[in-house]
C-alpha cells in the first residue's frame, strides 16, 4: 500500500449544492488526485469538530497537503491543526460567504478550484487568534458578531437567512463602548480584527488588509443613522469603506480590547461568548501554509 499523501475533507451540510452535485464533486476529486497521481484519503464529516481531529492526524501521519471543501467554518476547523506544521491547507469553497477563497482570489468554482489546490505550491499566509480562538479571516465585536450569534440561532443556513437575520438585528442592536489598549473608542457599530480583507460575499471590511504582511487590521465602524446604511452597505460591496466618515483602521500585532457590555465576539462568522469583560487579539505571522 503506498503512502497517503492527500486527505480531503468533506463537510457534507457546508452550502446548498445538491447532493448528487456533491457526489459528482466527489468523485472529480478523487479522478484528478489519481491523475494528479496523489495517494488520496476522502473522509466525509459526521460531526462538528471532526476536521480539526482528521487535520491533527494528518500532521502526525506526515500528509503534506489537505483538501477542504467546505465554508468558511470548515475550513477555520482545518487549518487551526495545520497552524505552524509543514501540511499546507487546500480550499474547495462550497459556503455561503467563502470570505477566505476569495480574499485569496481562488475560484468560485469548484472544480476549478479543486484542480488549482491539488496543482498548487504552498504559500505562507498569517492567522489570527481572538484569545485563544484561531482565526483566519476577521474576528471580532459588535453588531457583526451579534449577527453570529442571532444567525446560529436560526433553523436554515445560507445568504438568505444571514441577510433577513442581518436586516432584523440591525434595528434591536445596541452599540458598546470599547478601550483598545487603554484608549476609548466612544460608541461603535462594529470592532473587527481582519487577516483578510473581507468577512465573506465580498463584504469588504478592511479594504487595504493584507493577508500576509504579519498584522492585522483593527477596524472601527462607528454607529451612524438608518438612512446611511445602504451607502455604508454600498462602500462595503464596493471596497471602499474605508473612505466612509465612520470607518478607521490601523495595523497592529496585538491588541487588548476591553468592553462596557458583554463581550459578544465571532471568529470566522463562528459565534464566540468570551468570560469577562477583556479579550485579546493578535497575529500569528505567516502561520499557515496554502495551496495556490
Ligand atoms: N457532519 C456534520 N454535521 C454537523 N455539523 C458539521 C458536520 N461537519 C461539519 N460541521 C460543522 O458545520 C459548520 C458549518 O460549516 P461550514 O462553515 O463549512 O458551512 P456553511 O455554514 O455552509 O458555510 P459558511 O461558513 O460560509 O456560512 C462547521 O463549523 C462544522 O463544525
Amino acid at each position: 500500500m503506498p503512502n497517503i499523501d492527500l486527505l480531503v475533507i468533506i463537510n457534507p451540510l457546508s452550502g446548498t449544492l445538491p447532493l448528487a452535485q456533491r457526489e459528482g464533486l466527489r468523485a472529480f476529486i478523487a479522478a484528478e488526485a489519481n491523475r494528479q497521481a496523489y495517494h488520496a484519503e476522502i473522509v466525509t464529516t459526521t460531526r462538528a469538530g471532526q476536521a480539526t481531529e482528521l487535520a491533527t492526524q494528518a500532521v502526525q501521519r506526515g500528509i503534506r497537503r489537505v483538501l477542504v471543501m467546505g465554508g468558511d467554518g470548515t475550513i477555520n476547523e482545518t487549518a487551526r491543526a495545520l497552524r505552524q506544521t509543514a501540511t499546507a491547507l487546500g480550499i474547495v469553497p462550497m459556503g455561503s460567504g467563502n470570505g477566505l477563497a476569495r480574499h485569496l482570489g481562488l475560484p468560485m468554482n469548484p472544480q476549478k478550484a479543486a484542480e488549482r489546490a491539488l496543482a498548487g505550491k504552498p504559500v505562507l499566509i498569517d492567522s489570527g487568534e481572538l484569545n485563544d480562538h484561531p482565526f483566519f479571516c476577521t474576528a471580532g465585536l459588535g453588531f457583526e458578531a451579534y449577527v453570529a450569534h442571532e444567525f446560529a440561532k436560526q433553523p436554515t443556513r445560507g445568504l438568505q437567512t444571514y441577510i433577513k437575520t442581518a436586516y432584523r438585528s440591525f434595528w434591536s442592536y445596541k452599540p458598546a463602548e470599547y478601550l483598545v489598549d487603554g484608549k476609548e473608542t466612544g460608541p461603535l457599530f462594529s470592532l473587527t480584527a481582519a487577516n483578510a480583507a473581507q468577512f465573506g460575499n465580498n463584504a469588504w471590511i478592511a479594504p487595504n488588509a493584507n493577508i500576509a504582511d504579519g498584522k492585522l487590521d483593527l477596524c472601527q465602524l462607528k454607529p451612524f443613522p438608518a438612512h446611511m446604511a445602504s451607502v455604508i452597505g454600498w462602500q462595503l460591496f464596493r471596497k471602499s469603506l474605508n473612505r466612509s466618515a465612520y470607518w478607521s483602521g490601523q495595523r497592529m500585532q496585538n491588541a487588548t480590547i476591553q468592553s462596557n457590555a458583554p463581550l459578544l465576539a465571532h471568529a470566522d462568522g463562528e459565534p464566540l461568548t468570551l468570560a469577562g469583560d477583556t479579550c485579546t487579539v493578535r497575529v500569528l505571522p505567516g502561520s499557515l501554509l496554502v495551496l495556490m
